[in-house]
């Protein structure tokens, strides 16, 4: 590959000759500007892989510059720098489709580590790119969104996008919708993908955990921290930290990942001295965070700053032209032998049956109910009969957010509906077993593998 080549814009001369002798060192060819004139004209001439622009420049700021390089030559990353703390620049740098910041003053490390990213960029869309035309048919490998819709297709278009840049994305959608898979291809599609993406659920984290979980602690800081201990975000250094339902972060913790995510730094529990951390966070929530905001439970200040993109997972009862295309892509998955013709196959009116269904558990829920259908049917083609689809449709929306003792597990509220069809059925029946499976329009093993699952004698 030819030298890399990156063009640096700061009014003050002893920025751009630090900047210049540090990117020299890393063999990287530098050309400078003073101004945003110059800047642009240079953009538009020469070809760089690379830009570092300072925030305020004489003639304009350096988001007009960002906004010019979007534009022009949608290619290039480039990093902004911002005044010491002024977070509100940096995001508004981040949304104009910057690819990352540093803080002045400028920390060498930090820089070196944005600018490597930044040229490990080059390459990767075309073959993201490649791989999103395949992604639209069956070849996906199980790390990628599949699905053939208009909605599907712009949400890896966008994800490609997000992938170049280092802006915290915040993932929104119903439970099942694909959002860590959303934001494993984040991960694997941008300049990190070689470092690891680590995943907490933060909703499973005991409270009294979460700082030691995400933040390491020291020997000794509290009983049972027998020694030293590195945390999620030393684990996922270098690569990216998915915080699924963050909106369950205690409000203690709130605090310390807004100066993480702000200071790119953390202070491990007991630990005297911060450590500079270099990684990407991508979050999501089934919940209405603005709404936790209202309720006082999520800070405001950190929705601010993890929601600089929002992402939105769209629910499968908005794209059901995808269905078939999904569920043959778990029968083939689920089949014994997936190298030759899957065995399994839905009939016309079960493909129609799932198209004409709400899933309240989206994806997931699609998956459970063709495993348990393979599990079941005693044919290849798998019929209506076999999905035992609920009769009445769970309400499509998630669950309300306000009151816990109403949300149930969607596993809970079917299994509920199931034992209550099952149960009307035996009675009837007398508890005759072959009789109430044949009025179930089930076999009679199939209501046997029911009853024990639900526990019933
Ligand atoms: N578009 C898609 N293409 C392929 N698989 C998908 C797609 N959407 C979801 N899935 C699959 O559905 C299942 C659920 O996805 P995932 O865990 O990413 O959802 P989620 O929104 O994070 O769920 P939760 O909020 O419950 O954690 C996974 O097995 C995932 O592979």
């Amino acid at each position: 590959m030819t030298k890399a080549r990156a063009l640096v814009v700061d009014d003050e001369r002893d920025i751009l000759d630090l900047l210049s002798m540090t990117l020299g060192r890393m063999d990287i060819q530098v050309s400078t500007a003073d101004n945003l004139t110059k800047a642009k004209q240079l953009v538009e001439t020469d070809r760089f892989d690379l830009c570092l622009t300072d925030m305020s420049l004489p003639d304009g700021n350096g988001v007009d510059l960002i906004r010019f390089i979007a534009a022009q030559r949608p290619q290039l990353p480039v990093a902004m720098i911002t005044a010491h703390g002024n977070m509100e620049s940096a995001v508004a740098a981040m949304k104009a489709g910057a690819f990352d910041f540093v803080a002045k003053p400028v920390d060498l490390k930090q820089l070196r580590l944005i600018v490597e990213a930044a040229l490990r960029l080059r390459g990767i869309a075309q073959a993201a790119a490649d791989d999103d035309l395949a992604s639209a048919h069956l070849t996906g490998t199980g790390t990628t969104l599949i699905g053939a819709s208009t909605i599907m297709q712009q949400i890896r278009r966008l994800i490609l996008k997000l992938a170049r840049n280092q802006a915290p994305v915040f993932i929104t959608g119903e439970s099942g919708t694909g959002k860590e898979l959303a934001a494993r291809m984040i991960h694997a599609q941008g300049p990190r993908s070689a470092f690891p993406f680590v995943a907490v659920n933060c909703g499973a984290i005991p409270q009294d955990l979460v700082e030691s979980e995400l933040f390491g602690h020291k020997k000794g800081s509290f009983t049972g921290a027998v020694s030293d201990k590195d945390g999620l975000f030393q684990a996922a250094c270098g690569g990216t930290l998915f915080l699924d339902e963050v909106a369950e972060l205690p409000l203690a913790t709130q605090v310390k990942l807004l100066r993480a995510i702000q200071e790119k730094t953390v202070r491990p529990v007991g630990a005297q001295q911060e450590t500079s951390v270099n990684v990407r966070i991508i979050s999501a929530s089934h919940r209405d965070l603005a709404l936790a905001v209202d309720k006082g439970t999520f800070r405001q200040d950190l929705f601010y700053r993890i929601n600089v993109i929002e992402l939105r997972m769209p629910a499968l009862r908005e794209h059901p032209e995808d269905i078939p295309l999904f569920a043959e892509r778990i029968l083939a998955r689920l089949a014994p032998d997936p190298d030759h013709v899957p065995q399994w196959r839905l009939t016309t009116a079960a493909r129609q049956a799932l198209m004409d269904y709400d899933f309240p558990g989206n994806v997931r829920e699609l998956e459970n109910i063709l495993e348990r259908a393979t599990a079941l049917c005693e044919e290849t083609a798998i019929g209506v009969e076999d999905l035992y689809l609920p009769v009445t449709a769970p309400p499509a929306t998630s669950p309300p957010d306000d009151d816990p003792q109403e949300t149930v597990p969607l596993e809970d509220y079917l299994g509920e509906i199931e034992r209550k069809v099952i149960l009307d059925a035996l009675e009837k029946t007398h508890w005759n077993r072959t009789a109430a499976a044949k009025q179930l329009g089930m076999t009679l093993r199939s209501l046997r593998y029911r009853l024990a699952k639900l526990g019933i004698e």
